[in-house]
């Protein structure tokens, strides 16, 4: 039962957009962890050159000079980067210079080793690059370039007819396919977890009747807001609750309360969207005014007032609003007591109307 519903949630959010912001986030979860594996597989390269340069006797040259340059370059960049789609280049061009200088190092040893060497570096880089957060062409990319230029019957004594030629083609499928297999598979699964845990946070934190921040996600964000000390402009706290709620409720019946509810929820969202703005449950709805004047606060609660009072519907309501300024030292309970008992003062004078709290 949870399997199907997890494969049917999956197949509902696996949209194009959201695949982009995974990867997104991917990278930028996982960069300094791909700046380790640049750092880890340059020194390695280094590593090697240095071998077969002095005790191979091949002498450290100029080249190698060159190439360090390269990638200590393209490092420094990726250290600059903030999009997924620019490491995906970064890396491609990273592996086309450390397989040519693999190459070039190799081609300086006794050729009955050049296929050997040629196997170690492929199978090195393609696991290193297999855990990092690429794009499927930039991996694809990636195993085009190494089998290209580290190809280990190109260039060497290896014949494809021979017992060793046979062993190595017979290798480099099996490492082309498992390195392949594995990224794609962490890939997906990485994917899953990724629209998964979005999913409950998304039910976690809205309310599923008005597609509105709920009650956690208000306390939580008001919270941080209340929090927020020195003040420069005043905060101030609305509640807001539908007039003769349970008239619609009774006369028309729940479904039409709730498509009320949903209109209103739409209104607040309209005019109130650079705020943080919730339904505390039930027909009540709570709002957070950071760094607005007192009249700014009385300006939105008469729009709000009107838009709902005004709005072409077939069942139309009112609401009233309760607000109060937020003080130094207040706590969000506290704020929200007040704001409810100038709502109430709202209510008891006439309702369509919005009261501050005094
Ligand atoms: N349709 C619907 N009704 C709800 C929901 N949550 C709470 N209610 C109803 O909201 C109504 C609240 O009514 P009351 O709190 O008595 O207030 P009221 O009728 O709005 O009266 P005043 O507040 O004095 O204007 C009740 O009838 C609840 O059943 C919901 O999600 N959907």
């Amino acid at each position: 039962m949870f399997e199907s519903i997890e494969a049917q949630a999956l197949k509902e959010s696996a949209s194009a957009p959201l695949r982009s912001e995974f990867l997104q986030r991917e990278f930028e979860r996982l960069k300094t962890f791909s700046l380790l594996i640049y750092v880890v597989s340059i020194f390695m390269w280094l590593l090697f050159d240095l071998i077969v340069s002095f005790m191979g006797g091949q002498g450290f040259t100029w080249r190698s000079m060159v190439f360090l340059g390269v990638f200590g370059v393209l490092t420094l960049v990726l250290g600059f980067t903030r999009k997924a789609a620019h490491f995906d280049v970064l890396t491609v061009l990273l592996v086309l210079g450390l397989t040519v200088g693999v190459r070039m190092i190799v081609d300086g040893l006794p050729p009955a080793v050049h296929s050997s060497w040629l196997m170690l570096a492929a199978a090195s880089l393609l696991y290193s690059v297999s855990v990092l957060p690429l794009r499927r062409w930039a991996f694809f990319a990636v195993q085009v370039v190494i089998w290209l230029v580290l190809n280990p019957f190109l260039g060497t004594s290896t014949e494809p007819g021979e017992l060793r030629g046979v062993l190595t083609a017979c290798y480099s499928v099996f490492l082309c396919a498992l390195t392949l297999y594995a990224f794609l598979k962490f890939r997906e699964a990485r994917f899953s977890n990724y629209i998964m845990s979005r999913l409950l946070l998304d039910q976690a934190y809205n309310d599923p009747l008005t597609q509105i921040p709920n009650r956690r996600a208000f306390m939580t964000h008001a919270q941080q807001r209340l929090q927020a000390i020195p003040r420069e402009y005043d905060h101030f706290l609305m509640m807001i609750d539908i007039d003769n709620f349970k008239k619609v409720n009774d006369t028309y019946g729940h479904d039409i309360g709730d498509e009320v509810l949903k209109r209103v929820a739409a209104d607040i969202k309209t005019v109130m969207a650079e705020f943080d703005y919730a339904r505390l449950g039930g027909e009540e709805f709570a709002i957070y005014l950071p760094a607005v004047r007192r009249e700014d606060a009385a300006g939105l609660a008469t729009e709000l007032c009107r838009l709902v009072r005004e709005q072409p519907a077939e069942h139309p309501v009112t609401i009233s609003i309760g607000i109060t300024r937020v003080e130094d030292g207040d706590t969000l309970n506290q704020a929200l007591i007040r704001a409810d008992s100038a709502l109430y003062e709202s209510k008891h004078t006439g309702k369509d109307r919005y009261t501050f709290h005094s």
